[in-house]
């Protein structure tokens, strides 16, 4: 499939989608907008059942059939993937984007040699002859700092949950992905072996300049390592930017709970963390879906907030932020 990378473009853009859930009658995702540049880590972070993992599935065509795009669209390159015949939309996935998932443990069949599963992912995508195959494969366990021919040899229980996400992040990258979709990758790994699995991600980014949606519920994460990040709550974008900026002035109050609540390293740890109030399931349907947690709540939150620009790419949807708290966030 030839493609063509629009000049000056983001390789990935999520217009206006929204993603429901017919027989519910309920939308989970609402008129969502999202870029991702060429060569960037874009950060989408929220709590458990903010939308994150539905996002992912709607780049990668994968819904399940009882949800359904009912508006928007999502561009990758110059492909409109939300109006691709699931044959392109297939040949797109494990080639041009990439997919990890937190649980690595499902990602090889366990009774293969993981070898004979790398060589049979790269056939199933090109003519390869099976030795130039696991020529590849070696290549490719050895990038990511595993020993390549005991791996290759290995059945996948024989091998650490780290090591089996290396391997894993390996078939992902043979194919030097356009877009890598890393959903909670560090999740089910230790703390140690998570961070050394997001600081290989950023290596093998920068190596392959290929863009990244690391999505994550662990703001430290998403700080540490993206470059643009998005806020996510009940199905929404609550604010976006670049990282430093957001973390530096966060406008939506959902965003300053998120970092007020974080754990940070500091000499004066107070007894307690400020707790985020309330819970991630409370979602006001029809207005603002933070409105039900939200301090600052009033009437006017019962219709949704248009998007804001703060300054730059830094944008809030939020009614109460004042036309004067963005003229000082401006300035400053
Ligand atoms: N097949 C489905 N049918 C109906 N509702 C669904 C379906 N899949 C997900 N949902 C709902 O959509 C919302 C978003 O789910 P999603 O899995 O995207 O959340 P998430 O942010 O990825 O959460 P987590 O961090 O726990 O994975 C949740 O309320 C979830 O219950």
């Amino acid at each position: 499939m030839e493609m063509v990378k629009p000049v000056g473009g983001p390789i990935l853009e999520v217009k206006n989608l929204t993603i429901s859930a017919p027989s519910l009658k309920k939308e989970l995702i609402k008129s969502m907008d999202l870029a991702i540049q060429p060569g960037k880590m874009l950060g989408l972070i929220g709590e458990s059942g903010s939308g994150k993992s539905l996002t992912a599935a709607a780049i990668l065509g994968l819904l399940p059939p009882t949800l359904q795009v009912t508006g928007g669209k999502i561009t990758f390159m110059d492909l409109e993937i939300t109006a691709l015949p699931e044959n392109k939309a297939r040949a797109l996935r494990g080639r041009d984007i990439a997919y990890l998932s937190q649980n690595y443990q499902g990602f090889f069949t366990p009774f293969i040699k993981i070898g004979e599963q790398l060589v049979e992912v790269i056939q199933s995508h090109g003519r390869m002859k099976k030795s130039e195959a696991k020529e590849k494969s070696l290549y490719w366990l050895d990038k990511v700092s595993l020993p390549a021919q005991r791996v290759y040899d290995s059945y996948p229980y024989q091998l650490s949950g780290g090591m089996l996400q290396r391997a894993s992040i390996a078939s992902a990258i043979m194919f030097r992905p356009k877009l890598i979709i890393a959903d909670e990758p560090s999740t089910a790994l230790d703390v140690l072996t998570g961070e050394r699995i997001l600081d290989l991600l950023v290596e093998l980014q920068q190596e392959l300049n290929c863009s990244v949606l690391l999505i994550s519920h662990d703001l430290n994460h998403i700080i540490n390592r993206t470059e643009e990040m998005a806020v996510m709550y009940g199905g929404q974008i609550v604010e976006q930017g670049s990282t430093a900026e957001v973390h530096r002035n966060p406008v939506h109050p959902y965003t300053q709970m998120l970092l007020q609540s974080r754990l940070k390293l500091s000499r004066n740890i107070p007894d307690r963390l400020p707790a985020m109030e309330g819970e991630a399931a409370w979602v006001e349907k029809s207005g603002c879906p933070f409105a039900p947690r939200c301090k600052w709540a009033s009437a006017q939150c019962h219709e949704i907030p248009p998007m804001s620009k703060i300054n730059g790419s830094h944008l809030v949807a939020c009614h109460a932020v004042s036309a004067e708290r963005m003229k000082a966030y401006a300035r400053s």
